[in-house]
């Protein structure tokens, strides 16, 4: 039988990926000591699968060296690659919103003369275009919110959890764009080939999802 691959985010969404995956009896010890080995094996559940940067996920998965591939929406959205999106796994919530100073607001009714820092171009140019703005984007790798302290930006688009991070440096959200969590997502092909595997997986998370979704509202 073919291994099913699954491709996971390292970083934020590990543990709580890990964690699924071990409730649906998929873990592999190997993983867990001091290892550089970088793909694990579940001989039992038939699986294997590897951590990855979270921007990388939907490549592995678009192309098939995943079948099945778990990453932040936000990733999703700036990425746009041709995959299925199953499940919404319900952790790694966060937003994906607008911040900057409280003057900022001002600026973001102008028709389009300010600077936006931001690690997603592709979503900032997407909500800022829904508003018949082309602000100058400019691309960052991380720290953000140090862009407008420092001038090199008028606002950010970024992701806000607790927010302590914008409040801690005089920031705050001027509009929010979208919910943020984590998904699962199926490369198109397998889906075909290997739907029921696939389903019975899906399945089988989704009745985790819903039991703990009912022991968090009791
Ligand atoms: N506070 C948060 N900050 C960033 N991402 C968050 C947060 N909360 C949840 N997430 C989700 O976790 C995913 C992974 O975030 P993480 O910071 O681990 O990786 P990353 O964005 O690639 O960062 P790095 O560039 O530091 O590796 C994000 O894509 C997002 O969906
Ligand atoms: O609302 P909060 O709970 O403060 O979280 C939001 C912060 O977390 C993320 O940064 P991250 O820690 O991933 O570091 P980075 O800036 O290097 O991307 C995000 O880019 C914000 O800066």
């Amino acid at each position: 039988m073919k291994y099913l691959t699954f491709a996971l985010t390292k970083g934020r969404l590990a543990n709580k990926t890990l964690e699924l995956l071990e409730q649906v009896g998929i873990r592999c010890e190997e993983m867990y000591t001091d290892t550089r080995k970088l793909v694990f094996t579940d001989e039992q559940m038939g699986v294997k699968f590897f951590l990855a940067k979270a921007t990388d996920v939907p490549t592995y998965v678009e192309y098939g060296a995943a079948d099945i591939g778990v990453v932040g929406k936000d990733v999703l959205m700036e990425e746009k690659k041709d995959l299925f999106e199953v499940l919404d796994l319900g952790f790694g919530r966060c937003r994906m919103a607008v911040a900057g100073f409280p003057s900022g607001r001002e600026l973001l009714d102008m028709r389009g003369d300010f600077k936006v820092a931001t690690k997603y171009p592709e979503i900032a140019r997407h909500y800022f275009l829904t508003r018949h703005q082309q602000p100058e984007i400019l691309k960052l790798n991380g720290s953000i919110e140090l862009a407008p302290i420092v001038g090199l930006s008028d606002v950010i688009v970024d992701i806000v959890e607790t927010g302590s991070t914008l409040k801690e440096n005089g920031l705050m959200v001027l509009d929010e764009i979208c919910p943020i969590s984590a998904r699962m997502v199926v490369n198109k092909a397998s889906m075909k080939i290997e739907l029921e595997r696939i389903q019975k997986l899906t399945r089988a998370v989704s009745t985790i999802l819903k039991q703990k979704e009912r022991e968090t509202r009791a």
